[in-house]
């Protein structure tokens, strides 16, 4: 396929960033973006790269609204990946030709535009034609290319089709059903076609902060050290009030909860195991703990601290092994293990193309040694929280049942719900949590849904 084979479709002797270059003509306005939006799905499903990343580097020294116009095509494309290559391989009847360049993913960004963004078609097509000339395999197809895009349905029931059989891979898809049920699954599959609102951490009163922010508040449990606010619309979050005063952080509300679940209090010594870059560590710093971060990763935690320091913040930091960490017991740990990240497709829909099957078994080993090494670094009678931003059963609920198999001297402090408040249909048989993109639902998609978290709370024998 292209999108494995071809390269972004760059000119010899071109910038290949799209900027001014001596060698050729300037090129029509509108175009540098799309190339970026290009380059970057090639990067994504042709080099296992992270959206972010890819779109870093693609779109270097583009203007910030070209910048914005980048991401936006290839967010969406991603998000509706299946949808458009269904579109697409029905209106391409001998399929892609052999060697055809960057013909799949330029085909994939316009379709992106024109189905499922508010630009005009026709500068769409003229800019995807030329794009394909310019890439000189993709070049003898330029007709093509032209052909197909203004056969494209503009909206209907063949845009949409089914969420969990288009726009999922197939193996998320199979699980998905096997863990929460066809009609959860599609739930969760629909959910993820929606962009994420914007949900921040607030210190201090957060319905003057609503106010403040235009913003909703999430009664997700009782009053805590900070709270969770919803945005009502998308704004840039650095122009926002509160920020530079460091009075809130960005985090999703299902990240939000596993710090509140481990309850800390004022001077208790409380570790964050796998901290970076730094949310839940602010959450507990604020509820008045002594807080240890600790992350494998020097760029992570650099991050962590920039973090801590426009918040006001000064937990201990400190860049080790979680595995290899020697240090006195603890009062109380938050695990926050690293793994599959597939509860967070809203935000990042790379996460379903690039993730492989063979992925969750070796981050579920992991867990297990992360789990074993935090339960050892637990004081008698202290409290552990362990989660994972995944809707893998196997990185969650499966984790905690074979941890206490093998430990004895551990049990689970179950969660009530009015610990949750309006989540409190998220809480388990056992007393985990297990929140989905599909719960918090809204006539406004901005408003709905959460982060895909798994959590469980645990104490060690006094
Ligand atoms: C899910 S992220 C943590 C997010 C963070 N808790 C927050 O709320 O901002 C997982 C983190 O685990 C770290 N990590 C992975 N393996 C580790 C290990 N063996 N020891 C320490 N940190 C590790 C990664 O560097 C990554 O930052």
């Amino acid at each position: 396929m292209g999108l494995r084979q071809g390269a972004p479709p760059r000119r010899r002797g071109a910038d290949p960033r799209g900027g001014a270059s001596a060698r050729r003509p300037p090129e029509s306005a509108g175009v540098a973006p799309r190339r970026a939006a290009v380059a970057a799905l090639v990067a994504v499903l042709g080099g296992g790269e992270g959206i972010d990343g890819a779109l870093a580097e693609a779109s270097e020294g583009l203007a910030d609204r070209d910048r914005a116009l980048a991401r936006a095509i290839t967010t969406v494309a991603l998000r509706r990946l299946g949808s458009i290559r269904a579109l697409l391989g029905r209106r391409l009847e001998r399929g892609y030709p052999r060697k055809c360049g960057s013909l799949e993913p330029i085909l994939v960004t316009a379709a992106a535009q024109i189905l499922y963004l508010d630009v005009p078609d026709h500068a769409v097509v003229d800019i995807a034609v030329s794009l394909a000339k310019a890439d000189r395999n993709a070049a003898p197809f330029a007709g093509l290319v032209n052909a197909v895009l203004r056969r494209l349905p503009r909206g209907g029931d063949e845009a949409e089709g089914d969420p969990l059989a288009h726009d999922t891979p197939a193996w998320l898809a199979t699980r998905w059903t096997g863990a929460y049920g066809a009609d959860e699954a599609r739930a969760i599959a629909a959910a993820h076609r929606h962009e994420a609102g914007l949900d921040l951490s607030v210190v201090g009163d957060a319905a003057a902060w609503a106010e403040q922010l235009d913003a909703v508040v999430l009664p997700l449990g009782p009053p805590a050290a900070t709270t969770t606010v919803r945005l009502r619309d998308s704004r840039p979050v650095v122009a926002l009030p509160g920020f530079d005063e460091g009075r809130w952080w960005v985090q999703d509300a299902a990240a939000a909860l596993p710090a509140r679940l481990l309850g800390v209090s004022a001077g208790e010594r409380v570790a964050d195991l796998c901290a970076a870059p730094g949310g839940k560590t602010a959450q507990l710093v604020a509820a008045g703990a002594h807080v240890v971060a600790v992350d494998r990763s020097p760029e992570r935690m650099g991050r962590l601290a920039a973090n801590m320091e426009r918040l006001g913040l000064a937990p201990e930091q400190v860049v080790a092994d979680v595995l290899a960490l020697e240090t006195d017991p603890f009062d109380a740990i938050l695990l926050d293990a690293p793994c599959s990240a597939t509860g967070t497709i809203r935000r990042h829909p790379d996460v379903a193309w690039v993730k492989r099957p063979g992925d969750i078994a070796s981050l579920v080993e992991l867990q297990g040694r992360l789990l074993d090494k935090a339960v050892s670094l637990l004081r008698p009678g202290g409290r552990l929280v362990y989660s994972t931003c995944s809707l893998e059963p196997e990185e969650g609920e499966g984790q905690i049942e074979a941890l206490l198999a093998r430990a004895p001297g551990l049990e689970r402090l179950p969660i009530a719900a009015d610990e949750l408040g309006a989540l409190a249909g998220a809480i388990t048989p056992r007393g985990d949590v297990r929140t989905l993109p599909s719960m918090l639902p809204d006539a406004e998609p901005r408003l709905s849904g959460l982060d895909g978290f798994f959590m469980a709370r645990l104490q060690r024998a006094g």
